[in-house]
Protein backbone atom coordinates (compact mmCIF):
# COMPACT_ATOMS: atom_id res chain seq x y z
CA UNK A 1 0.00 0.00 0.00
CA UNK A 2 1.16 3.51 -0.29
CA UNK A 3 2.06 5.84 2.32
CA UNK A 4 0.57 9.45 2.29
CA UNK A 5 3.81 10.59 2.66
CA UNK A 6 4.39 9.83 -0.75
CA UNK A 7 5.70 11.16 -3.16
CA UNK A 8 8.52 12.43 -0.84
CA UNK A 9 10.57 13.57 -3.88
CA UNK A 10 9.52 14.18 -7.31
CA UNK A 11 11.80 14.77 -10.50
CA UNK A 12 10.11 16.67 -13.91
CA UNK A 13 12.73 15.68 -16.78
CA UNK A 14 12.10 17.58 -19.52
CA UNK A 15 14.33 18.48 -23.37
CA UNK A 16 13.41 18.56 -26.68
CA UNK A 17 12.96 15.30 -28.93
CA UNK A 18 15.81 12.98 -29.11
CA UNK A 19 17.46 15.46 -26.15
CA UNK A 20 18.17 12.17 -24.37
CA UNK A 21 15.21 12.30 -21.49
CA UNK A 22 14.60 8.60 -21.89
CA UNK A 23 18.11 7.67 -21.96
CA UNK A 24 18.94 10.21 -19.19
CA UNK A 25 15.89 8.64 -17.04
CA UNK A 26 16.88 5.29 -17.98
CA UNK A 27 20.39 5.80 -16.39
CA UNK A 28 18.75 7.31 -13.52
CA UNK A 29 16.72 4.70 -12.37
CA UNK A 30 19.01 1.77 -12.83
CA UNK A 31 21.14 3.53 -10.26
CA UNK A 32 18.51 3.98 -7.92
CA UNK A 33 16.60 1.10 -5.21
CA UNK A 34 13.77 -0.24 -7.58
CA UNK A 35 11.56 -0.27 -4.15
CA UNK A 36 11.83 3.81 -3.83
CA UNK A 37 11.92 5.16 -7.10
CA UNK A 38 9.62 4.50 -10.38
CA UNK A 39 9.69 6.24 -13.73
CA UNK A 40 6.58 8.11 -14.64
CA UNK A 41 5.29 8.88 -18.37
CA UNK A 42 2.95 11.51 -18.57
CA UNK A 43 2.17 10.31 -22.47
CA UNK A 44 1.64 6.56 -21.21
CA UNK A 45 -2.36 7.01 -20.59
CA UNK A 46 -2.24 9.21 -23.86
CA UNK A 47 -0.55 6.31 -25.83
CA UNK A 48 -2.97 3.53 -23.86
CA UNK A 49 -6.07 5.27 -24.56
CA UNK A 50 -4.74 5.76 -28.27
CA UNK A 51 -3.80 2.11 -28.46
CA UNK A 52 -6.82 0.91 -27.27
CA UNK A 53 -8.93 3.06 -29.41
CA UNK A 54 -7.19 2.45 -32.75
CA UNK A 55 -6.12 -1.47 -32.24
CA UNK A 56 -2.37 -0.01 -31.95
CA UNK A 57 0.22 -2.44 -30.09
CA UNK A 58 0.70 0.05 -26.86
CA UNK A 59 4.55 -0.79 -26.11
CA UNK A 60 5.54 0.12 -29.35
CA UNK A 61 3.42 3.32 -29.05
CA UNK A 62 5.78 4.35 -25.76
CA UNK A 63 9.16 3.33 -27.23
CA UNK A 64 11.39 5.29 -29.09
CA UNK A 65 10.36 4.17 -32.41
CA UNK A 66 9.26 5.05 -36.06
CA UNK A 67 5.85 3.61 -34.85
CA UNK A 68 5.58 6.39 -32.56
CA UNK A 69 6.30 8.94 -34.70
CA UNK A 70 3.57 7.78 -37.62
CA UNK A 71 0.92 8.73 -34.70
CA UNK A 72 2.49 11.36 -32.93
CA UNK A 73 0.45 14.23 -34.80
CA UNK A 74 -3.00 12.36 -34.08
CA UNK A 75 -2.43 11.83 -30.27
CA UNK A 76 -1.48 15.41 -30.01
CA UNK A 77 -4.74 16.41 -31.89
CA UNK A 78 -6.68 14.31 -29.23
CA UNK A 79 -5.25 14.90 -26.05
CA UNK A 80 -4.88 18.16 -27.02
CA UNK A 81 -8.64 18.58 -26.94
CA UNK A 82 -8.76 16.34 -23.68
CA UNK A 83 -6.42 18.66 -22.02
CA UNK A 84 -8.21 21.55 -23.09
CA UNK A 85 -11.51 20.20 -20.61
CA UNK A 86 -8.84 19.34 -17.37
CA UNK A 87 -4.98 20.75 -17.56
CA UNK A 88 -3.89 18.18 -15.49
CA UNK A 89 -6.01 15.11 -16.63
CA UNK A 90 -2.49 13.44 -17.99
CA UNK A 91 -0.82 13.85 -14.99
CA UNK A 92 -3.32 12.63 -12.25
CA UNK A 93 -3.76 9.76 -15.04
CA UNK A 94 -0.33 8.88 -15.27
CA UNK A 95 -0.05 8.85 -11.50
CA UNK A 96 -2.86 6.35 -11.09
CA UNK A 97 -1.26 4.09 -14.45
CA UNK A 98 2.53 3.76 -12.27
CA UNK A 99 0.62 3.42 -8.82
CA UNK A 100 3.11 5.66 -8.34
CA UNK A 101 1.83 6.39 -4.67
CA UNK A 102 3.68 3.08 -3.93
CA UNK A 103 7.50 4.44 -4.21
CA UNK A 104 8.65 7.96 -2.71
CA UNK A 105 10.23 9.27 -5.48
CA UNK A 106 8.89 10.09 -9.26
CA UNK A 107 11.26 10.62 -11.89
CA UNK A 108 8.56 11.90 -14.83
CA UNK A 109 10.89 11.52 -17.90
CA UNK A 110 8.79 13.71 -20.30
CA UNK A 111 7.58 17.26 -19.20
CA UNK A 112 6.33 19.08 -22.25
CA UNK A 113 4.01 21.91 -21.11
CA UNK A 114 3.40 24.58 -18.45
CA UNK A 115 0.47 23.18 -17.37
CA UNK A 116 2.33 19.80 -16.07
CA UNK A 117 4.85 21.64 -14.24
CA UNK A 118 2.00 23.77 -12.38
CA UNK A 119 -0.16 20.20 -12.11
CA UNK A 120 2.90 19.03 -10.03
CA UNK A 121 3.83 21.74 -8.10
CA UNK A 122 -0.19 22.40 -6.86
CA UNK A 123 -1.04 19.14 -5.97
CA UNK A 124 2.71 18.19 -4.30
CA UNK A 125 4.00 21.27 -2.94
CA UNK A 126 7.70 21.84 -2.17
CA UNK A 127 8.26 18.05 -3.70
CA UNK A 128 9.15 18.93 -6.95
CA UNK A 129 12.08 20.00 -8.96
CA UNK A 130 12.59 20.71 -12.41
CA UNK A 131 15.42 19.54 -14.69
CA UNK A 132 16.31 20.17 -18.31
CA UNK A 133 18.16 18.27 -21.04
CA UNK A 134 19.89 20.55 -23.74
CA UNK A 135 20.93 18.74 -26.94
CA UNK A 136 21.32 21.36 -30.07
CA UNK A 137 19.60 20.39 -33.15
CA UNK A 138 22.72 19.01 -34.69
CA UNK A 139 23.33 16.36 -31.41
CA UNK A 140 19.50 15.71 -31.93
CA UNK A 141 19.52 15.02 -35.89
CA UNK A 142 22.21 12.41 -35.54
CA UNK A 143 20.60 10.86 -33.29
CA UNK A 144 17.29 10.72 -35.69
CA UNK A 145 14.66 13.80 -35.16
CA UNK A 146 13.87 15.52 -38.12
CA UNK A 147 12.03 18.95 -37.61
CA UNK A 148 8.67 17.98 -38.50
CA UNK A 149 5.92 20.98 -38.95
CA UNK A 150 3.22 20.97 -37.04
CA UNK A 151 4.72 18.58 -34.24
CA UNK A 152 7.86 20.71 -33.32
CA UNK A 153 6.53 23.94 -33.69
CA UNK A 154 3.68 23.18 -31.43
CA UNK A 155 3.15 23.76 -27.77
CA UNK A 156 3.63 20.33 -27.01
CA UNK A 157 7.20 20.92 -27.57
CA UNK A 158 7.64 24.19 -27.17
CA UNK A 159 5.94 25.07 -24.60
CA UNK A 160 8.68 25.18 -22.09
CA UNK A 161 11.08 26.54 -23.89
CA UNK A 162 10.95 29.67 -22.06
CA UNK A 163 10.65 28.69 -18.83
CA UNK A 164 13.62 29.60 -16.47
CA UNK A 165 12.89 28.13 -12.81
CA UNK A 166 15.11 24.69 -13.74
CA UNK A 167 16.79 23.19 -10.70
CA UNK A 168 18.94 21.82 -12.66
CA UNK A 169 20.31 21.49 -16.42
CA UNK A 170 22.04 19.76 -18.04
CA UNK A 171 23.61 19.64 -21.55
CA UNK A 172 23.91 16.67 -23.21
CA UNK A 173 25.20 17.58 -26.62
CA UNK A 174 28.33 15.40 -26.49
CA UNK A 175 27.34 11.64 -25.03
CA UNK A 176 30.40 12.26 -22.72
CA UNK A 177 30.06 9.52 -20.45
CA UNK A 178 31.73 10.96 -17.62
CA UNK A 179 29.87 13.82 -17.64
CA UNK A 180 27.05 11.96 -17.60
CA UNK A 181 27.69 9.80 -14.68
CA UNK A 182 28.91 12.41 -12.41
CA UNK A 183 25.61 14.92 -13.40
CA UNK A 184 23.69 11.29 -12.49
CA UNK A 185 25.98 10.90 -9.39
CA UNK A 186 24.88 14.75 -8.22
CA UNK A 187 21.81 13.83 -8.94
CA UNK A 188 21.61 10.36 -7.00
CA UNK A 189 23.21 12.16 -3.78
CA UNK A 190 20.82 14.35 -4.12
CA UNK A 191 17.23 12.41 -4.11
CA UNK A 192 19.04 10.07 -1.62
CA UNK A 193 19.56 12.88 1.29
CA UNK A 194 15.96 13.48 0.12
CA UNK A 195 14.22 10.32 0.74
CA UNK A 196 16.71 9.59 4.22
CA UNK A 197 14.03 12.78 5.53
N1 LIG B 1 24.37 10.90 -23.53
C1 LIG B 1 24.05 10.02 -24.50
N2 LIG B 1 25.00 9.13 -24.92
C2 LIG B 1 24.70 8.24 -25.90
N3 LIG B 1 23.52 8.16 -26.55
C3 LIG B 1 22.56 9.01 -26.18
C4 LIG B 1 22.77 9.98 -25.15
N4 LIG B 1 21.64 10.68 -24.99
C5 LIG B 1 20.75 10.18 -25.88
N5 LIG B 1 21.29 9.18 -26.59
C6 LIG B 1 20.63 8.40 -27.66
O1 LIG B 1 19.87 9.31 -28.46
C7 LIG B 1 18.63 8.75 -28.86
C8 LIG B 1 17.49 9.65 -28.41
O2 LIG B 1 17.44 9.68 -26.99
P1 LIG B 1 16.08 9.53 -26.18
O3 LIG B 1 15.18 8.51 -26.80
O4 LIG B 1 16.44 9.35 -24.75
O5 LIG B 1 15.46 10.99 -26.43
P2 LIG B 1 14.10 11.60 -25.89
O6 LIG B 1 14.40 13.00 -25.41
O7 LIG B 1 13.48 10.68 -24.87
O8 LIG B 1 13.24 11.66 -27.24
P3 LIG B 1 11.66 11.70 -27.48
O9 LIG B 1 11.14 12.99 -26.86
O10 LIG B 1 11.56 11.68 -28.96
O11 LIG B 1 11.07 10.47 -26.81
C9 LIG B 1 18.56 7.35 -28.26
O12 LIG B 1 18.96 6.41 -29.23
C10 LIG B 1 19.59 7.42 -27.12
O13 LIG B 1 20.14 6.16 -26.87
Amino acid sequence: MGTPTNPKIVLLFSGKRKSGKDYITDLLISKLDPNQAIVLKISAPIKSFWAKSNNLNFDHLLSASSYKEQHRRAMIDWSEEERCKDPGIFCRQAVEMYEAVEKPLWIVSDVRRPTDVTWFKESYPSKINTIRIDASEETRRKRGWTFTSGVDDEPSECGLDDYENWNWRYSNDDDNQEKLESFLTDLTDFVKEHLKS
